[in-house]
């Protein structure tokens, strides 16, 4: 079984309290910019569907990729269909459920084939869901996620019987931000991060991650790998990212400024 530890739920610290790293540069040559969903370009919700789309935020990234020539690119956990839900199709490359999905800039579609033991992971948190009020089961096809914001104190059921599956099935256990995940082995929002590297129009660029869960933290080490960097959006931890960002307010007036240097 893979593990990875969850991130803090973070109810905001007094500002005077909270220490962050120092913020990115704005003008660089040649950025490509990588960005995480929730947490980086939208704030965290009740539910999943409780994030909507807001038209700064598809300003600012249609923007930036016009500055940037195209080198815009979201990676998240959700699906590609909820991340072009969210970003009203602001992003033409984008990569979901944690690499498993992936969308080129030409519009091509790279998808992992789902393990057989996603359904009977789907099943089974259908099955836990059902007596438990607040906790949600989130069918990502490749992925089973187990929502329990709604319903923190099943945090512990929740954890133990996604490991259990997780044991039976060979899925990789993620645990995530009051959710666990049980998905399709083999890939991470770092080796998203590395494939589109390969591509046009990155090819050749700076790659720059920003992200804040733990699950980003593979693609702070990618980019950092091929000459970029990350940047860690909310308070210090220990990471591999470089800079940071306090909140996603931040994120959007930084994807505002940010531009190519020569
Ligand atoms: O990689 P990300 O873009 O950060 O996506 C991570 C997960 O985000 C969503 O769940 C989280 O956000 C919800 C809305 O704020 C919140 O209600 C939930 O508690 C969080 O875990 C999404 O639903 C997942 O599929 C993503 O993996």
């Amino acid at each position: 079984m893979q593990t990875s530890h969850p991130k803090t739920d973070g109810a905001p610290a007094p500002a005077e309290a909270v220490a962050h790293l120092p913020p990115p540069p704005a003008r660089m040559p040649r950025p490509a910019l990588f960005l995480d969903m929730d947490g980086v370009l939208a704030p965290l919700a009740d539910t999943p569907d409780a994030v909507v789309p807001d038209p700064d935020r598809t300003a600012a990234l249609r923007n930036a990729a016009v500055r940037l020539g195209g080198r815009v690119a979201i990676i998240s956990g959700r699906t590609i269909d909820e991340i072009d839900r969210i970003a009203e199709a602001s992003a033409a490359s984008a990569s979901g459920v944690h690499g498993l999905e992936r969308r080129r800039a030409d519009g091509s579609l790279q998808r992992a084939k789902a393990s057989p033991g996603v359904r009977h992971a789907v099943a089974a948190f259908e099955t836990f869901a059902r007596t438990r009020p607040g906790v949600i089961v989130e069918d990502k096809a490749v992925s089973a996620g187990l929502h329990y914001r709604g319903a923190p104190a099943e945090e512990a059921a929740a954890l133990s019987l996604a490991e259990d599956l997780a044991e039976q099935t060979g899925l990789t256990l993620q645990a995530g931000n009051l959710v666990v995940e049980l998905k399709t082995p083999g890939t991470s929002k770092g080796t998203a991060l590395t494939a589109f590297m390969q591509e046009p129009p990155f090819a050749g660029a700076v790659p720059v991650m920003l992200g804040d869960d733990l699950t980003d933290e593979d693609g702070f080490r990618a980019a950092t790998e091929l000459g970029g960097f990350g940047v860690l959006v909310g308070p210090v931890r220990e990471t591999a990212a470089r800079y940071g960002l306090p909140d996603v307010a931040a994120v959007l007036a930084w994807l505002n400024a940010v531009e190519e240097r020569a």
